[in-house]
């Protein structure tokens, strides 16, 4: 198994609880993505199997290891066998997109390479084959903070191809391209997983990118797992009572009371 969680729990320093009593088991190069409502969990479960953030319960094992009962030279080493995608990539502005996708390396390389990559990029075809990936060869030289939403979010795509990472964690990858481009670049990126092997776990909240993309979908709310099923077999009535709001179905105080409806976040 590349991921395994048993029992885990986790309570955010507010105190907080954003996931509790967690199984999920994925196996090598399987391709999940993770869908529900705001503020269910999916970011906390991504920052977690991430290793940014320690479970308060259960087990957690990533690509064959236990990352809580490593010491900190081990951990580091499996973090960089992982391949994170932000929603907003953390690229410093003034950064290069040439150096921002090098980085990918950065944990597998020597000090004084990564450092010495900093002045002079060693790996110029490298990169640029990754940005064609995402259509973005032309933008190599230009700096991060030239580039829209859209594009940088490609950029923490390709920097994540380029680093061929064993598991990759996609926390709202497209969430800032118009409907088109967000997929074929989330088809760039399942062909690219499914080509190489890799493991691939996204959080998405347009539930036909998910559908269309992804053989497997684990609906979360309220910090638990609603269901783990084949993407063929999710039913609208699984994603109505996934996405049924509560706080909405609330009626006004000061309003005639309205017959009892479930209000259900629009999905696109
Ligand atoms: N750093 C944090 N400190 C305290 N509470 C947090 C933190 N991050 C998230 N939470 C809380 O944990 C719960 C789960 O949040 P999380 O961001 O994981 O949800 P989400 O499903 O990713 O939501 P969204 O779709 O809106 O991004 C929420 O109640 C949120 O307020």
């Amino acid at each position: 198994m590349t991921v395994r969680l048993t029992g885990v729990g986790l309570t955010h320093a507010n105190g907080r609880r954003a996931l509790q009593d967690v199984d999920l088991s994925v196996g090598r190069g399987e391709r999940l993505a993770i869908i529900g409502p705001s503020g269910a969990g999916k970011t906390t479960l991504l920052r977690l199997l991430a290793t940014s953030l320690q479970p308060g319960e259960g087990r957690l094992e990533l690509l064959g290891a236990e990352p809580w009962h490593l010491a900190a030279g081990a951990r580091r080493r499996l973090r960089a066998r992982l391949g994170l995608i932000h929603q907003s990539p953390p690229l410093p502005p003034r950064q290069r997109v040439v150096a921002a996708v090098s980085a990918g390396r950065l944990g597998q390389w020597p000090l004084w390479k990564g450092l010495l990559n900093l002045v002079h990029p060693l790996d110029t075809g490298g990169v640029r084959d990754a940005l064609a990936r995402l259509d973005l060869a032309d933008k190599l030289f230009e700096r991060c903070d030239q580039l829209s939403g859209g594009q940088l979010q490609r950029v923490g795509i390709a920097r994540v191809l380029y680093q061929q990472a064993e598991l990759i964690l996609a926390d709202e990858p497209v969430s800032a391209m118009d409907p088109v481009l967000a997929g074929h670049t989330l088809g760039v990126l399942t062909r690219e997983a499914e080509a190489r092997g890799v493991t691939l776990l996204a959080s998405l909240h347009a539930v036909d990118l998910a559908l269309n993309h992804f053989p497997r979908i684990v609906g979360v709310r309220d910090g638990r797992i609603a269901f783990d099923l084949p993407a063929h077999e999710v039913t609208p009535q699984a994603l109505d009572a996934l996405y049924a709001n509560e706080q909405l179905d609330q009626p006004s105080p000061a309003s005639p009371a309205p017959a009892p409806q479930i209000v259900t976040i629009p999905r696109c």
